[in-house]
């Protein structure tokens, strides 16, 4: 199921899992589990591979100390970069030193030219991991920028350095972190490793539990978001449906001179299956689209909001009778996805935010950290310091569903469950991408299903579909949002066919 833990959390298992083990074993299985990820990341031929170690001064350095001694015994040359802790350290820690020193590994102020001018096969990085206290800085923070151009594997242990394992933040007002192409986090994972910055320092990660039982874990209210949290709302089309069977989709929004946003929000309502789309303008409507003429082009004034979902926002602009749109809407029995301009309007107005939060017909809302800060009334480093904080607070005060986008996009209930997805990339940062995912909330929720299903789904496969475009060389560079609505469509079918019933 994923589960991702609280630096608060994973403290209080290892103590308890410490309490019934002899003293350093959580430490050693962590330098064993760390040797043995090290090794499959090296050449087959280990004999002479140049690997350094960087070793901090709290038991995240202990593990390296551990994984040191481990790899000189497979014939690799260890250099170990050491920083002692200035006081005291753990007992665990001094028998890793022991460890090391006592091993072929080399003990080396190695810095500056011989650091950068050595072909490292492989770099540990054990300077910090959740005891990360404060802003990297100094020589240290030097050593990070080295390491981050070196170009070699690198793999953290834990946490990269400078990261905050809660947030996925780099630590500091303009903090460093190492960037890693690997990192092995121990006793369970963490969300910072899946957001914000986290995916750019963390690479690919695996998960050592270090022998601990599943009984060991307490269940937690935030994941890692995968397919079976919504498969079982997937369904096989019966023979005896029609349109009427797939429900109505009413994409609200299309201020003049913003006709595009709206358009691409019902393609992609349609192409994910809704039975009929309208695409409705707050000012004068185009009387079809000639590149879909399958969508229906109504003019807002006179339209019935109460007989579709409505997806509310996309270029819906900030004039009065916007306004008075977004108040028809919340006001509606309608299942409403709120984005974009709604949003900001929402951030406005106070009482049509308590209105929101007591809709009937409950509410999505699918803000980018801006959107997000303006709602939550701070600003956008707020946010990004604590994206699952922020799309937990806004969840629960709007009582809505909420989607906070970005980097590891957050989705998060009223209730506090939460979870961080893990499909998307950089591709997706371009104009109208936020319309598509809009649309593709309405269209799953038009053919029944659930808020918290269709939202999860919703974000899974709209990056889903980024993936396989840019595995078949359609971006990142240069993707548009378009082109992300039949990609969607062969997600989804895809989809069906595996789980569908
Ligand atoms: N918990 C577990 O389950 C297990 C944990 N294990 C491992 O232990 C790690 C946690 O160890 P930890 O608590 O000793 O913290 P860690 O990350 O080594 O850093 C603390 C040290 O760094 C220092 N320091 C901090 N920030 C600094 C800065 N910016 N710049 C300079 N110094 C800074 C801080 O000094 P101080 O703040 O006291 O001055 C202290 O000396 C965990 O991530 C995992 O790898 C495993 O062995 C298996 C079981
Ligand atoms: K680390």
């Amino acid at each position: 199921m994923n589960p991702l833990y609280s630096v608060a959390e994973i403290r209080a298992i290892e103590q308890r899992a410490a309490e019934a083990l002899p003293a350093g074993t959580l430490m050693q299985r962590a330098g064993q589990a760390t040797a043995n990820a090290a090794l499959d990341m090296l050449p087959f031929s280990t004999n002479g591979a140049r690997v350094l170690v960087l070793a901090g001064p709290g038991n995240n350095g202990g593990d390296a100390l551990e994984a040191a001694a481990h790899l000189t015994y497979s014939g690799a040359q260890v250099d170990v970069l050491h920083f002692p802790p200035a006081g005291e350290q753990s007992a665990e820690r001094a028998a890793a030193q022991r460890r090391a020193e006592s091993s072929d590994a080399i003990f080396n102020d190695i810095g500056g030219s011989a650091l950068a001018g050595t072909e490292w096969n492989l770099i540990i990085d054990g300077l910090f991991g959740i005891g990360l206290a404060r802003p990297v800085s100094g020589a240290l923070r030097t050593l990070v920028d080295t390491v981050n151009t070196l170009g070699c594997p690198v793999l953290a242990l834990d946490v990269p350095s400078g990261l905050d394992a809660d947030t996925g933040a780099v630590v500091g007002p303009d903090g460093v972190a190492i960037r890693a192409t690997h990192t092995i986090t121990f006793i369970g994972d963490k969300p910072g490793l899946h957001t914000c910055d986290g995916r750019d320092h963390a690479g690919q990660v695996t998960v050592a539990a270090l022998d601990l039982e599943p009984r060991q874990f307490p269940s937690v209210r935030l994941h890692l978001n995968e397919a079976r949290f919504f498969a079982r709302k997937l369904k096989t089309r019966r023979q005896n449906s029609h349109k009427g069977s797939y429900g109505n989709v009413a994409v609200v929004g299309g201020a003049r001179g913003m006709a595009g946003a709206p358009i691409l929000a019902a393609r992609s309502a349609l192409h994910a299956g809704a039975g009929r789309v309208f695409a409705v303008f707050a000012d004068d409507a185009p009387s079809y689209d000639s590149g879909q003429p399958e969508l229906m082009c109504r003019a807002a004034a006179g339209f019935d909001l109460d007989s579709s979902v409505l997806v509310l926002g996309p270029g819906l602009g900030t004039a009065p009778q916007s306004v008075e749109l977004l108040k028809r809407a919340v006001a509606s029995a309608s299942a409403l996805v709120a984005d974009a301009d709604a949003l900001n309007l929402l951030a406005a107005d106070a009482a049509l935010q308590a209105a929101v939060a007591q809709r009937g017909a409950g509410c999505i809302i699918t803000p980018h950290p801006l959107e997000a800060a303006r709602l939550l009334g701070c600003a956008i480093t707020a946010v990004q310091a604590d994206r699952v904080a922020a799309a937990r607070t806004l969840a629960a005060r709007l009582r809505a569903t909420v989607v906070l986008k970005g980097s590891g996009t957050v989705i998060a209930a009223p209730d506090g469950d939460a979870v961080i997805n893990t499909t998307g990339n950089p591709a997706l940062a371009t104009a109208g991408t936020g319309d598509v995912l809009a649309g593709l909330c309405g269209s799953l929720l038009a053919q029944g299903w659930p808020q918290w299903e269709a939202a999860l789904a919703a974000v899974w496969l709209h990056g889903m579909a980024a993936d396989v475009l840019v595995t078949d060389g359609v971006g990142p560079i240069g993707l548009t949002a378009g082109e992300l609505v039949p990609a969607i469509r062969a997600a989804i079918n895809r989809l069906v066919q595996q789980h569908g019933r």
